[in-house]
């Protein structure tokens, strides 16, 4: 079996003599010992500390992410360029035809994470083709197509209801939460992300073709980051604030970490789950006009960071330790108390794994603002724990409430990974 553990070098399509041939044009291969070579071809998602940007910028940025294995791809991955995103509501009305859903989504995903076509070609001409086309020729580029189940997936149509796993709680309102129906919820999400956007749009339109009669589109949202064309060095991206936004993410490839923060476990219930995740989704508006507008000194007390260097308030590195008690002369703290990384630090002990794009849906005919945000995504082992508490204290005092509006919002139960011959859902039906 293939698997897309990261820490697994036999996951690996590019062979390493390939990666230091390409990563040698860059002139990065050299500086890489073996373990480093590992981690930045595929190391996990997070801290850009193990350069897990640099992951898609050259070598690898073409490469295949292996859809089986022991928990889904698009989770601990490191971060590709761009995000197709949508939910789908079930109009199957029988268990078995949700079944038949999810064979023909993995099959076509497996082949569709190695730069195929979703099915095998056919030569009639009196036929529509299987594929719509639009990736042929195109590379795999990392795509990565991550399927969850959300809480209305679990209502009495399919004879699920004793199964709904108790973390997928309905999200509590938050305060100053503007959420709209059309960019919230629905029965099942797929994440695809992938190092060019008319691969990953290509996954997305046809799982949704091949759903017909079984499921419906019922929102949909792309999403994106620099490229790593553009940060070959692979630094921490900059969202549209201008920050640095990745910076304190968990180390997740250290494997108890990742198990910690990210991953149900056997112990934990219900034991179909283990080996997944709980997404959350938060299409979160940001008011550009009004933040371009703010001081920089302004800018730097929302965030507690320094924009330029990303390093927390006072502090010169980017991954300088939070000091949070930290006083100046005049006794106050340094980082304020209602700033966001204050706020969502925790007291350290809580975390959840960041992984997000910047988006932008055009204009705002009745303001003529731009209509652009941050499609905030997280990972969590147990939402209730985790990002409710978090969300909970943002919600009542972050200073960037100013600047941001929660408009979509989502909670999916991210089944565990597939073996290959099996099916992504076949713990639960
Ligand atoms: C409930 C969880 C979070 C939401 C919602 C959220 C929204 C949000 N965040 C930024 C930008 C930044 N966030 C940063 C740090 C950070 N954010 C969260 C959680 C949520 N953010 C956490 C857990 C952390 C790390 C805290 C820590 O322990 O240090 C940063 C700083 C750099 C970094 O570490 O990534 C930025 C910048 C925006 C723009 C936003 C909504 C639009
Ligand atoms: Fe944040």
């Amino acid at each position: 079996m293939t698997t897309n553990d990261p820490e697994d070098a036999s996951s690996k399509k590019i062979s390493r003599r390939d990666a230091l041939k390409l990563a040698g044009v860059g002139g990065v291969g050299l500086l890489l010992g073996a373990g480093g070579m590992n981690s930045w071809l595929q190391g996990p998602a997070g801290s850009s500390k193990t350069s897990t940007a640099a992951a898609s910028a050259t070598a690898s940025a073409d490469g295949i992410i292996p859809f089986y294995g022991k928990h889904q791809a698009g989770i601990l991955t490191p971060m590709q360029d761009f995000i197709c995103m949508a939910a789908f509501n079930l109009t199957a009305t029988t268990l078995e035809d949700v079944r038949k859903l999810f064979q023909i989504w993995t099959s076509a995903s497996a082949r569709l994470a190695e730069g195929k076509f979703i099915e095998e070609e056919s030569d009639n001409p009196h036929l529509p083709p299987a594929d719509t086309g639009e990736s042929a020729g195109l590379a795999p580029m990392r795509t990565t197509l991550t399927f969850g189940l959300g809480a209305s997936f679990f209502d009495e149509r399919f004879g699920l209801a004793g199964k709904r796993p108790a973390p997928l709680v309905d999200l509590p309102r938050f305060n100053s939460d503007e959420i709209r129906k059309e960019w919230s919820g629905g029965d099942i999400v797929v994440q695809v992300c992938a190092n060019d956007p008319q691969v990953a749009f290509h996954a997305l339109r046809n799982l949704a073709r091949i759903a017909r009669g079984k499921a419906v589109l019922h929102w949909m949202q792309e999403g994106f980051q620099r490229t790593g064309a553009a940060d070959p060095s692979g630094s921490t991206p900059r969202n549209l604030m201008g920050f640095k936004d990745g910076s304190n993410n968990p180390n997740v490839s250290e494997a108890a970490t990742a198990d910690e923060i990210v991953w149900a476990q056997p112990s934990d219930n219900p034991s179909w789950m283990a080996g997944g995740s709980y997404m959350v989704m938060r299409r979160i508006r940001i008011r550009i006009e009004v933040w371009d507008r703010s001081s920089l000194d302004d800018q730097e007390a929302t965030f507690g960071r320094h924009r330029h260097s990303g390093a927390p308030l006072s502090k010169a590195g980017e991954f300088d330790e939070l000091e949070l008690d930290r006083k100046d002369a005049k006794g106050n703290l340094v980082i304020p108390a209602n700033s966001h990384v204050a706020l969502s630090h925790m007291d350290g002990k809580v975390k959840i794994l960041r992984r997000g794009y910047s988006y932008s849906s055009g204009m705002d005919v009745k303001t003529g603002q731009l209509n652009a945000g941050l499609l905030f995504i997280c990972f969590n082992r147990d939402p209730r724990k985790q990002f409710i508490p978090m969300q909970q204290k943002l919600a009542s005092m972050d200073k960037l409430n100013e600047y941001i509006t929660h408009v979509g919002s989502g909670l999916y139960a991210c089944l565990p990974g597939a073996s290959t011959g099996g099916y992504i859902g076949d713990t639960l039906f």
